[in-house]
C-alpha cells in the first residue's frame, strides 16, 4: 500500500465551490485536483485516477450522472468512489445518482464535519477493496508461480541432466533435480542444505571466486570434467556446466551436470586399445615410444643408463606357419608373461608386432645389467612351451642399445636396438649383441644397396651366368644351373650372396625372379634352336615368389612364348621357402609339375629334412649342400649325411646332386657310392652364357672314372717322411700290389676317396694329424680297410686307445721285423684275414687289438 496523501478530484462548474470543497478538505491532509466540468474531469480521471471524486451533478454539458456512469462502466475507474454534491434534497435526485453508481451524496452548503466523515469512510472502504483486489491479484500471481514452478520442477526433472540452482549468497543449492538425486544418491531434501562444496574437493572460498568470475563475465558458461562424490561414497565422473543468472539481489548458479562415466570408460577403454597389444596386453608400439621418451627425458635428469632392448623370437614363422596361428598366439603370449617376469617394476616391456618384443631398462651401473637380463631372457626360454597339444622350444635373439653412449633419441635407440638384433640373429640366433658405430654404418650401407638395386631393376643391370651340371656314370652334360649375376655400374660384377638376401628382404626378388625365369626361359630357347640342343637350365626360385605375384601363370607363360619343352625348366628352392605357407607353394608346384617342369630341393640338409613334409611336395631332385660336399672326403660325420641323403633319395626314387665338388676325391667319394650328378668348380664355375654354349658343345666332361683303371689289391702308405715313404713303398715293391703314397693326412684321404684301397700302413707321427686320429676317421669313412699303425715308443697309449675303438687293428713298433710286416700285410689282403677284427699280436714289438688291451 502506498503511503501517499489520498488525491481527490472536485468537479464541479462553479469555481468558487471547488475552491470551498479544496480548502475543507486541505486540513485532513488530502491532495486535491479540480475539473470544472464533467469532459475535464474524464480527461483528467484517464490520465491520473484520483482516490476519491466529489462530483457536482448539475453542470453544463455533461452533467455529474454521466460522468459517473461512464466511470463506473469502465473497469479502469469503477472502483473510485464518487460522491455526489448536490444542492437537490429530493431523493428522486439522490437514486439517480445511485443509480449511475455513485457511493454516497452531500448536499450544498457542505458541512465540513460530515464532508471529512463521507470521505474518510468512502475512502477506508477503497483502501479495503483495493486490498481484496491486491490480495487475489496476489494468490493469482502465486498460483501462477507455482503452476510455473511445478511446469519447471517437472521439467527439470524430466532431464537426463542432473540440474542444481545454486545461491550465490547463501552457497547452497536452492533447487535440484530428480537426476541429481539419483546420480548422488541423496533425497532432495537432503540437497536443499548442501552446497557444491560437499560434492566436490573445492572450498566454498574457491567456488565463490569461481562464481564471481562467471558473474562477472555475463552470460558466459563456465564447462569442466571433474569428479563428484555421492553419497554412499562412491564417486561419479561429470562434465559440469555453470551460468550465471540475476535473481532479484542474489545470483543464481545454475549447474547442470552430466554423467560421463560410460563415455569416459569408453575413452579410456579406446585409449587403453589404441596403446596396448590386444594379444598379450603388453603396451603396443606407440605405448612404447611414449614410455621410453619419457624415461630417456628422466635419465637426463638423473644420469640414470637406460639400455633398450629388441627381442626377435628365433624361426617363429616357421611355428606360425606349420602348427598354425592359433600355437603361435598362444606362444606370444606365454613368451610375453615369462618376459615379463625376467624385468623389474620399473622396466618396461613392450611388443611392438608380429614376434617383435622390446625392453626399456633403467640401470644405475654398467651396461652388465642389460646382460643379465638378456641371460634370464634366454634362461627364461629353455623351459618348453607347452602349447594345447603341442611342446616346443624357442630361442630369442636379442639386440641391446644403450642411453646416453648410443643415442638419446628414442627413435634412434630402437632402430639401433633392432640393428643390434640383426646382428644377433646373423651371429646364429639364440644369442644378443650390443649395437655398435659399425652396425650402423652397415645399415647405411645396406640402405644405399637397396637404392641402387632398386636402380638397377630399372636399368636392367642384371645378368645370368650359367653352371654346368654333370651325369657322374657318363660325364656328360646334365643340364646348367642360372645364377644371377648384377652388373653394377662402378663394381663390376657383383656375385648374388651381396644382394640376394636383399632383394628378398624388400620384395624385390618377386620382380627380379620374374626376370630371371623370363630371361632363363627365352635361353633355353635359344640354345634349343642352336647346335647345342635341348638343355635343361635350373633357376633358383624364392619363397616370396610363391607368396606374391603369379609364379605358375607367368611360367607357363614363358615356356609357352619359346616353345619350350616344360622338361628343361627346372625350379630350385630352399627346404626353408618349401615349408613357408606350404598350402599355396604344394598348390603351385603341383600345378608345374602337371605341367611338366622339375622340382629340386636345393641346400638339402641344412633345413627340416623331413621327408614326411618333403612327400607332401612333388619333388624329383635333391641337391646336397656344399657345407657337406667341402670335407665329405675326410669328415666321416658330413660323409654319413651325404650318404644317408643319397640312401634316402634312391628309396624315393630321387635323382640327388651334390653342390660345390672343387677336388677330383670329392667327386670320385661321389661317384662310388652313387651320386647322380654334380656341379662345382670342379667342372666349372659359373660361365657367360657364350662361354657355357661352347662348353655344352663338349661330350665327357669328366673322363673316365679314376677307380675303374686302378683295380686290384693296394696298399696306402702315409708318411710325412720322404725317406720312409721310399724305404716301405720298396720293401712291399715286390708283393704285386698297387702303393699308393701320401705325404700328409690329408693327401692320405684323397687317396682313398678316389682308389678302391685295401690295406692302409700309416706313420704314427705326422705334423697335422696323427696316425691314429687319421685311422680313426677312416674306420667311419672305410669301415672295410685293414688299417696298421707303424710307430715309436712314445705314444703308445694313444695307440692302445685306437686299438681298443677299432680304428687301429695292427701296430708296429721301431724297429719291426720287415719280414713279419710283409707277410702280415699280406695276410690283410686276404679275405679271410683282411676282414675288420681284432688278430692275435704279430711283429716283433707289435701288439694285437684282440682282445682290447688296458689303457695302462
Ligand atoms: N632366388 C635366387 N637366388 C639366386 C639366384 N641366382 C643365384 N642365387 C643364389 O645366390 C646364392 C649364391 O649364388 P652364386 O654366388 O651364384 O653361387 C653359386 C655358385 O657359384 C656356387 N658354387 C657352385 N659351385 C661351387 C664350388 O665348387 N665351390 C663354391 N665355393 N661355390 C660354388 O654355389 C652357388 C649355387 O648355389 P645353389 O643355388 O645353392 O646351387 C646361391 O644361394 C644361389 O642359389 C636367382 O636368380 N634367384
Amino acid at each position: 500500500m502506498s503511503l501517499r496523501a489520498p488525491t481527490i478530484l472536485i468537479v464541479d462548474d462553479e469555481a468558487q465551490n471547488r475552491r470551498l470543497l479544496a480548502v475543507l478538505l486541505r486540513p485532513e491532509g488530502y491532495s486535491t485536483s479540480s475539473a470544472a466540468s464533467g469532459e475535464e474531469a474524464l480527461a483528467a480521471i484517464g490520465a491520473e485516477p484520483p482516490d476519491l471524486i466529489l462530483l457536482d451533478i448539475t453542470m453544463p454539458g455533461m452533467d455529474g450522472y454521466q460522468v459517473a456512469s461512464i466511470l463506473k462502466s469502465n473497469p479502469a475507474t469503477a472502483n473510485i468512489p464518487i460522491i455526489m454534491v448536490t444542492a437537490h434534497l429530493e431523493r428522486t435526485a439522490r437514486l439517480a445518482g445511485l443509480d449511475a453508481g455513485a457511493e454516497d451524496f452531500l448536499t450544498k452548503p457542505v458541512d465540513r464535519a460530515e464532508l471529512w466523515l463521507r470521505v474518510r469512510n468512502l475512502l477506508r472502504l477503497k483502501a479495503y477493496g483495493d486490498l481484496q483486489d491486491h490480495s487475489a491479484n496476489l494468490e493469482r500471481q502465486v498460483q501462477a508461480r507455482t503452476a510455473d514452478l511445478e511446469r519447471f520442477r517437472a521439467a527439470m526433472d524430466a532431464t537426463a541432466d542432473a540440474i542444481m540452482l545454486v545461491s550465490r549468497a547463501s552457497m547452497r543449492f536452492t533447487e535440484v533435480n530428480e537426476t541429481a538425486c539419483t546420480l548422488l544418491a541423496y533425497t532432495r531434501e537432503e540437497m536443499l542444505g548442501m552446497g557444491m562444496a560437499d560434492l566436490i574437493d573445492a572450498s566454498d572460498a574457491k567456488l565463490e571466486h569461481q562464481y564471481d568470475a562467471l558473474i562477472a563475465g555475463g552470460l558466459n558458461r563456465d564447462q569442466e570434467e571433474m569428479r563428484m562424490r555421492r553419497s554412499d561414497g562412491a564417486t561419479v565422473q561429470v562434465e559440469v556446466n555453470s551460468q550465471a543468472m540475476r535473481s532479484g539481489n542474489d545470483w543464481t548458479i545454475v549447474i547442470v551436470v552430466r554423467d560421463i562415466t560410460e563415455r569416459k570408460e569408453a575413452q579410456q577403454r579406446l585409449t587403453h586399445l589404441a596403446h596396448h597389444d590386444s594379444l598379450t596386453g603388453l603396451p603396443n608400439r606407440t605405448l612404447f615410444y611414449e614410455s621410453l621418451q619419457r624415461t630417456v627425458a628422466l635419465a637426463r635428469d638423473t644420469g640414470a643408463l637406460v639400455a633398450v632392448m629388441f627381442i626377435d623370437l628365433d624361426n617363429f614363422k616357421t611355428v606360425n606357419d606349420t602348427l598354425g596361428h592359433a600355437v603361435g598366439d598362444e606362444l606370444l603370449v606365454q613368451f610375453s608373461n615369462r618376459l615379463v617376469e625376467c624385468v623389474r617394476v620399473r622396466d618396461t616391456v613392450g611388443r611392438l608386432g608380429g614376434d617383435e618384443f622390446a625392453l626399456i631398462l633403467i640401470m644405475q651401473d654398467s651396461q652388465q645389467g642389460a646382460v643379465v637380463i638378456a641371460d634370464k631372457i634366454r634362461d627364461a626360454l629353455r623351459a618348453p612351451f607347452v602349447l594345447h597339444e603341442h611342446e616346443l622350444s624357442i630361442t630369442a635373439s636379442i639386440g641391446i642399445t644403450l642411453h646416453p653412449a648410443d643415442s638419446s633419441d628414442p627413435a634412434t635407440l630402437i632402430k639401433y636396438a633392432d640393428t643390434a638384433m640383426y646382428e644377433a640373429k646373423h651371429a646364429g640366433r639364440d644369442t644378443y649383441r650390443f649395437f655398435t658405430a659399425q652396425m650402423n654404418a652397415d645399415v647405411l650401407a645396406r640402405l644405399k644397396l637397396e637404392k641402387a638395386l632398386r636402380q638397377a631393376i630399372e636399368n636392367e643391370e642384371f645378368v645370368l651366368h650359367y653352371q654346368p651340371k654333370v651325369h657322374l656314370n657318363s660325364g656328360r652334360v646334365a643340364g646348367l644351373e642360372a645364377l644371377l649375376r648384377w652388373n653394377r655400374p662402378g663394381y663390376g660384377m657383383v656375385p648374388p650372396n651381396e644382394f640376394i638376401s636383399v632383394l628378398e628382404e624388400t620384395g624385390m626378388i618377386v620382380q627380379v625372379g620374374s626376370w630371371v625365369l623370363a630371361q632363363a626361359c627365352k635361353q633355353i630357347g635359344m640354345w634349343l634352336r642352336s647346335p647345342s640342343g635341348p638343355v635343361q637350365v635350373s633357376v633358383n626360385v624364392s619363397g616370396r615368389q610363391f607368396l606374391e605375384g603369379d609364379l605358375d601363370a607367368d611360367i607357363i607363360a614363358g615356356l609357352a612364348r619359346h616353345a619350350i619343352p616344360p622338361g628343361l625348366l627346372e625350379l630350385e628352392l630352399t627346404e626353408t621357402s618349401l615349408m613357408a605357407n606350404t598350402e599355396r607353394t604344394s598348390d603351385i608346384l603341383s600345378r608345374l609339375k602337371q605341367h611338366g617342369v622339375q622340382i629340386s630341393i636345393d641346400d638339402f640338409g641344412t633345413g627340416y629334412s623331413s621327408l614326411a613334409y618333403l612327400r607332401r611336395f612333388p619333388i624329383d631332385k635333391l641337391k646336397i649342400d656344399i657345407a657337406f660336399i667341402r670335407e665329405v672326403t675326410n669328415n666321416p660325420d658330413d660323409a654319413a649325411i651325404v650318404l644317408a641323403i643319397i640312401s634316402m633319395a634312391s628309396s624315393l626314387k630321387l635323382e640327388v646332386i651334390a653342390e660345390g665338388v672343387e677336388t677330383a676325391a670329392q667327386l670320385n667319394y661321389l661317384r662310388r657310392h652313387r651320386c647322380d650328378q654334380i656341379q662345382g668348380y670342379y667342372v666349372s664355375r659359373p660361365l657367360p652364357t657364350e662361354q657355357v654354349s661352347a662348353f655344352l658343345l663338349q661330350r665327357n666332361v669328366l673322363g673316365p672314372p679314376a677307380d675303374a683303371v686302378q683295380a686290384g689289391k693296394t696298399l696306402l702308405i702315409i708318411d710325412d717322411d720322404p725317406f720312409m715313404l721310399e724305404v716301405l713303398s720298396n720293401l712291399f715293391g715286390c708283393d704285386g700290389y698297387r702303393i699308393l703314397c701320401a705325404g700328409s693326412a690329408a693327401e692320405g684321404f684323397d687317396m682313398l676317396a678316389l682308389n678302391e684301397v685295401q690295406v692302409i700302413l700309416c706313420d704314427q707321427c705326422m705334423p697335422s694329424m696323427s696316425g691314429t686320429d687319421f685311422l680313426d676317421k677312416v674306420k667311419e669313412l672305410y669301415p672295410k680297410t685293414f688299417r696298421i699303425v707303424l710307430s715309436g715308443q712314445s705314444d703308445l697309449a694313444s695307440i692302445i686307445e685306437a686299438v681298443n675303438c677299432g680304428a687301429v687293428l695292427r701296430y708296429y713298433t721301431k724297429p719291426w721285423d720287415n719280414q713279419l710286416l710283409r707277410d702280415h700285410v699280406r695276410d690283410a689282403f686276404s679275405p679271410i684275414c683282411g676282414q675288420p677284427r681284432r688278430s692275435a699280436g704279430i711283429g716283433a714289438m707289435a701288439t694285437s687289438a684282440a682282445p682290447a688291451i688296458p689303457a695302462a
